[in-house]
């Protein structure tokens, strides 16, 4: 029945596609040498052969009636045991099978795992490669794949895989949840293809496995979930391989910038939403952009976290410093508290009509906090600057990494709570705020404190922020800020002379049916051309000298928004060059 020459066959595959009655093959363990042995598809039920195998690699024993888990003495080498598709209800120590890299128990019935080292009942849907005691082994493969396994259970029960760095294959059931593997520290490779799995959280039962470096769930309807691919390299950082598929360093950037930016990086595309909506509307000149070049128009922003007190501070400074400062109120979207005024603490706007507003260019920097939005309008700048005020706002820490980005320079303030418990008591007294909220702005200290001592200036005053904002508070805040050179209120006006004949503050010209003005500030040239409509555009050719002598000056660009033909005469010199090429943006407008 079996080949001859039995003392050195070292491979023996008796294999047939569809059942057959082979049952006893004790005959085998005369063939000593074997290597490797295949017998699937047979009605076997008794292994006990392979004890006098000493050699064996690889043994596949699938498809046939053993109900015996290893039912033999261990082959010193043997590597690779398919035991898929058979009758086996109990599992044992495999500790003696050192040598074990691969074992596949596709489709068995699993009742109860025994073993000298743990006991497990278990029920028919449990996971359950067995009680693998197999020391050093590294990338021992379980695969239990093609079940119909709904759920994942008693894994943790199975020492072998707290304790092993294994591949875990459990596709092509119909497993809807990853709990159950978290406490399998030494799981390496996952494969979940063709699975029920639906939501992009079950990563976080995986989460923190500090071996695992594959992750298959191909097949599965997580897989249209938006961003699937992102956010699950968000959630687990660690994977190199994500639907047998690399994942790049490019691909772990995008994640993290898209699920949790860095501040720099949030503050950025805030910086640059503005700027481009800002660009698209007509420009006009700033009345912020005009005290000099060289010492821009002076701001103050009070940052820290929430009812650390700014606000008040804000309000105050302005109270007693009239003469320096005006109260800079940004746009929100939360309602007002109980004796908030609209346009005195915040302008109170509707989440569309914020939106809109972004849409319109209105904002310098806007920010999401508490699920609120709020932003500061390039308006409440310019209320300020019109009446030769410097800017004074309050706002968090995001606010300043957007307005750092901004040519605007302010002077900003930190005020920090020094005292935790004073700075609860405070938020709570306030009755204002949840648990939630309170805990959040706590948390929040730790960051303000963090960049305050990793980026030295970054702030140019931190104060302790307390209960009592008393007039020295607000003496000391001055005194810090001496160095800024708040401007008086006429610094700007009588800054701004005339640059005409007639030596009046503003000249307003009109030629060829062209008005324009220009200013001069600081000896430097400003020029501001308005047109009516029915202009003749024949002006250009004749103005064209002197735009660009002033531009050699002042950088000034001139953006043309109403006449199509404007563009030709500015195209060489404006359209072309980067934004940040020109100090001030002048608009002709009809
Ligand atoms: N434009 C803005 N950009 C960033 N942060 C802002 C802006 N405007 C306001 N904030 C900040 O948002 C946070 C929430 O503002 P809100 O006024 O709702 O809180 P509050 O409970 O009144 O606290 P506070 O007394 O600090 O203002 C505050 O820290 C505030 O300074």
């Amino acid at each position: 029945m079996f080949p001859g020459g039995r003392g050195h066959l070292i491979s023996l595959a008796i294999v047939f596609s569809q059942r057959q009655n082979l049952k006893n093959v004790s005959i085998l363990c005369h063939y000593v040498h074997l290597q490797k042995l295949e017998l699937p598809y047979n009605r076997i039920k008794d292994l006990s052969c392979v004890s006098h195998m000493p050699y064996l690699i690889m043994l596949d024993a699938s498809h046939n009636e053993l109900s015996e888990f290893f039912g033999f003495q261990p082959p010193k080498n043997l590597k690779e045991v398919n035991f898929s598709h058979n009758q086996i209800s109990a599992m044992k120590d495999l500790s003696a099978y050192a040598s074990l890299s691969k074992l596949i128990l596709d489709c068995i019935l699993l009742n109860e795992v025994s073993s000298t080292m743990n006991s497990c009942t278990m029920s028919k849907y449990s996971v359950i490669p067995a009680s693998f005691i197999v020391r050093d082994v590294i990338g021992l493969n379980v695969i239990i794949s093609d079940n119909s396994f709904s759920e994942i259970r008693g894994l943790e029960k199975c020492s072998s895989l707290t304790h092993l760095s294994i591949v875990l294959d459990l596709s092509s059931n119909r497993i809807q949840s990853l709990s159950g593997l978290q406490n399998l520290h030494f799981l390496g490779s996952i494969n979940l293809e063709s699975n029920l799995i639906r939501e992009i959280k079950e990563a976080t039962y995986v989460h923190d496995l500090p071996l695992l470096r594959e992750l298959n769930l191909k097949r599965s309807p997580v897989q249209e979930q938006p961003d699937y691919r992102l956010a699950v390299i968000f959630l687990l950082h660690r994977l190199t391989h994500l639907d047998e598929q690399a994942v790049t360093a490019e691909e772990k950037v995008s994640a993290v910038n898209k699920f949790d930016p860095p501040l720099e990086v949030g503050a950025a595309r805030d910086h640059m939403t503005h700027v481009v909506y800002q660009h698209m509307q007509p420009q006009v000149i700033f009345d912020s952009t005009l005290p000099s070049l060289d010492a821009p128009y002076p701001m103050l922003i009070l940052t820290g976290p929430q009812a650390c007190g700014k606000r008040e501070l804000a309000h105050k400074l302005c109270q007693e410093f009239s003469d320096y400062f005006a109260y800079g109120a940004c746009h929100t979207t939360r309602g007002p508290y109980f004796g908030e005024e609209d346009g005195c603490d915040y302008h109170f706007v509707l989440e569309e009509e914020f939106q809109n507003m972004i849409r319109m260019g209105c904002f310098v920097q806007t920010m999401q906090y508490g699920g609120h939005w709020y932003g500061l309008s390039r308006e409440a700048i310019e209320s300020a600057a019109r009446e030769g005020l410097a800017c004074c706002i309050h706002m968090e820490l995001e606010g300043v990494f957007s307005l750092k980005n901004s040519y605007f320079e302010p002077r900003y303030v930190l005020l920090i709570p020094t005292s935790t418990k004073e700075y609860i008591s405070r938020m709570k007294a306030r009755g204002l705020y949840s648990n939630g909220q309170i805990d959040t702005a706590v948390s929040r200290i730790n960051l303000y404190v963090k960049i305050n001592k990793e980026r030295p200036g970054f702030f140019d005053s931190v104060i302790s922020s307390g209960t009592n904002l008393d007039q020295v508070k607000c003496t000391k805040v001055r005194d810090r800020l001496s160095f800024i050179e708040f401007p008086v209120k006429t610094t700007i006006k009588y800054k701004l002379f005339i640059f005409s004949k007639k030596k009046k503050k503003k000249a307003k010209y009109k030629y060829n049916n062209c008005f324009f003005s220009i200013y001069r500030f600081n000896y430097l040239p400003l020029l501001h051309l308005s047109f009516f409509s029915g202009d003749s555009l024949s002006v250009f050719p004749q103005l064209q000298s002197s735009v660009l002598l002033v531009a050699c000056i002042l950088a000034v660009q001139v953006i043309p928004n109403t006449f199509s033909g404007v563009e030709v005469w500015t195209l060489g010199w404006s359209v072309h060059c980067p934004a940040s090429f020109f100090d001030v943006s002048v608009s002709i407008s009809q």
